[in-house]
């Protein structure tokens, strides 16, 4: 695709600072492929989100395909850049990612290369922009959230808090094994996370209630948590979101539960019930944890769920 003007935003902390180290060779490779561009590295948490908006702000005289948008980092940093850009009237700007994170699960679905390489000659291959399908999160008074990958109510937003919050992560990480503080914080969630009720809408206005919620996460495409397949036959360009609840199960009936959703079976078992649709409305009335792309919160009474969309070159 011929660009006229690059902005790049890097987050060097991405990957557990496997970012830093690829950087230099990436700029190199943008330079050699793309000519010149303009670098912005993160300073902090949620830096990615302010940079995306004032490039928006300072773009705004020109339409929005005379530039186009480089993130190199993981998936905290898409979804703080998508927010930015979906946000700030950046809607049409085209997406060039370059994943050096740690989980990457919107490059795998996106069939983004983990190598950087491959990843920057996937972008400059790109003949035109093709729309990805990016979630939304309506809260009660109106104020829109995005997500790239998924929003939790429950279990996995338990684990994020507890994993998030763990002093093991920080040892792990020493180790390059920060991706084990997932599974451990895992056991302590199953034994914390009492089951809650929840009340659900889908867009043509049928109801589904479950009083013994465990876990519910609405995906927008079949990864989660670093390749966990949740919901296989997801597809980022289907212009549909995917719900995905399991009631609180006995113990006993728990090894063979994880063991369908890692070998890809989570569709064949009824103890997993899953949703497609365009829209949803969520009702939970108790404070439940709540994540939205791996970021914690906790769950508004009322949620809306639905789709917007961001060019993406792959
Ligand atoms: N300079 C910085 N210092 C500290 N944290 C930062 C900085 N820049 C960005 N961040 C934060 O780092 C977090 C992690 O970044 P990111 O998600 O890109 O990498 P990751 O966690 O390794 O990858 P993944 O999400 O794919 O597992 C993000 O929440 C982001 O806000």
């Amino acid at each position: 695709m011929q660009v006229q003007k690059i902005e790049v935003i890097a987050n060097e902390t991405g990957g557990n600072h496997r970012t830093e180290k690829l950087l230099p060779g990436i700029l190199a490779q943008l330079q050699a492929t793309f000519g010149d561009y303009s670098l912005h590295k993160t300073e902090y948490h949620g830096h990615a989100e302010k940079l995306a908006a004032a490039l928006c702000q300072e773009n705004s005289d020109q339409p929005q395909t005379a530039w186009v948008l480089l993130v190199i980092g993981g998936d905290g940093t898409l979804h703080e850049v998508i927010n930015g850009l979906q946000k700030n009237g950046g809607r049409k700007v085209a997406v060039g990612y370059i994943p050096t994170g740690t989980g990457d699960d919107f490059a795998r679905a996106a069939g983004i290369s983990e190598q950087p390489k491959k990843a920057i000659a996937q972008i400059a291959a790109a003949s035109q922009p093709t729309a990805l399908d990016i979630g939304v999160i309506t809260m009660r008074h109106g104020e829109k959230h995005y997500f790239v990958n998924n929003i939790g109510i429950g279990l996995d937003a338990l684990i994020v808090h507890l994993t998030n919050h763990s002093s093991s992560k920080m040892v792990l990480n020493k180790f390059h094994l920060g991706n084990l503080s997932y599974p451990l914080n895992a056991i302590s969630a199953y034994q914390i996370q009492e089951p809650y009720p929840i009340r659900i809408k889908n867009a043509q206005g049928a109801h589904y209630q479950f009083e013994r919620t465990f876990l519910m996460t609405v995906t927008n495409h079949p990864y989660f948590g670093g390749g966990i397949p949740i919901a296989p036959p997801a597809d980022l360009q289907d212009h549909s979101l995917y719900l995905v609840l399991v009631e609180k199960p006995k113990l006993r009936g728990l090894p063979s539960l994880v063991y369908k959703i890692l070998s890809s079976h989570s569709m064949d078992t009824p103890a997993i019930f899953h949703l497609k649709d365009t829209a949803f409305s969520l009702n939970v009335a108790s404070k439940q944890h709540i994540q939205i792309d791996g970021e914690e919160g906790y769950s508004p009474i009322i949620t809306r769920l639905s789709l917007s969309s961001q060019p993406f070159l792959i």
